[in-house]
């Protein structure tokens, strides 16, 4: 047995929640088959489903779920996202379309909702401005798009599913870093946490002696 294989025997697979979200038509399913099989189908059905798929990323195992979500509107105004979905995303591909204006304003209700909610509030959010191959329709210029993502700690990209399908691996592959960034984050605090409390246990049994 080889090395490589002994290292990976002891690595454990790594999971990442994707929770695909924004308006109907944006091209939430178009991504999402992209990513998975490299094609451009044209037309997708309504199913809500979640995919998984297994990619090798700097040596690490990394299965990669996604949950193309469809979206609901109640009333006038709503973008629920259920608390169910908000629980289960790591991270989370906001899609809006820059023909459609009123997508970008569900991708802003959306994420106002996103940061509201209160145990992922700082969970990473990659802001996806989809079909560019449609530049003559355009209704969102690609600053607004920026701005956005920038003042809302985002990554950005500006891609076409139907065109390409480096840029559709660009975004998945930004987010899952991101999670796994936040998530080595999260274990150094923990334990820079745990070192604390020992040396401050240490400290004060001898100041009690
Ligand atoms: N020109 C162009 N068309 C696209 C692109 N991405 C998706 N479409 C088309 O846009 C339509 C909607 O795409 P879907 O992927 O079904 O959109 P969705 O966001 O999943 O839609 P819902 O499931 O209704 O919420 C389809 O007709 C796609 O072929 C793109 O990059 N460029």
């Amino acid at each position: 047995m080889g090395m490589q294989e002994v290292m990976e025997g002891n690595q454990q697979r790594v999971e990442v929640n994707i929770l695909l979200l924004g308006a109907h038509n944006v091209g939430k399913s178009a991504l999402t088959v992209r990513f998975l099989t490299r094609r451009f189908i044209g037309e997708y059905g309504d199913i809500e489903s979640v995919y998984s798929r297994v990619e090798t990323i700097d040596g690490q195992e990394i299965c990669i779920n996604i949950w193309d979500s469809q979206f609901t509107q109640v009333g006038e105004k709503s973008c629920c996202i259920s608390d169910k979905q908000l629980q289960w995303a790591d991270g989370m591909i906001l899609v809006y379309d820059i023909c459609n204006r009123s997508s970008f304003d569900v991708a802003l209700q959306q994420l106002q909702q996103i940061r509201r909610s209160r145990k992922p509030s700082s969970v990473p959010v990659v802001i996806v401005a989809n079909k560019r191959d449609l530049q003559r329709h355009r209704n969102v210029s690609s600053e607004e798009g920026r701005l956005l993502a920038l003042s809302q700690r985002c990554g950005f990209f500006e891609v076409s599913a139907a065109e390409t399908y480096h840029g559709v691996l660009l975004v998945f592959h930004r987010l899952v870093d991101l999670v796994r960034e936040r998530r080595a984050l999260r274990k150094t605090s923990a334990s820079v946490r745990s070192i604390v409390r020992s040396v401050s246990a240490v400290f004060g049994k001898k100041r009690a002696e």
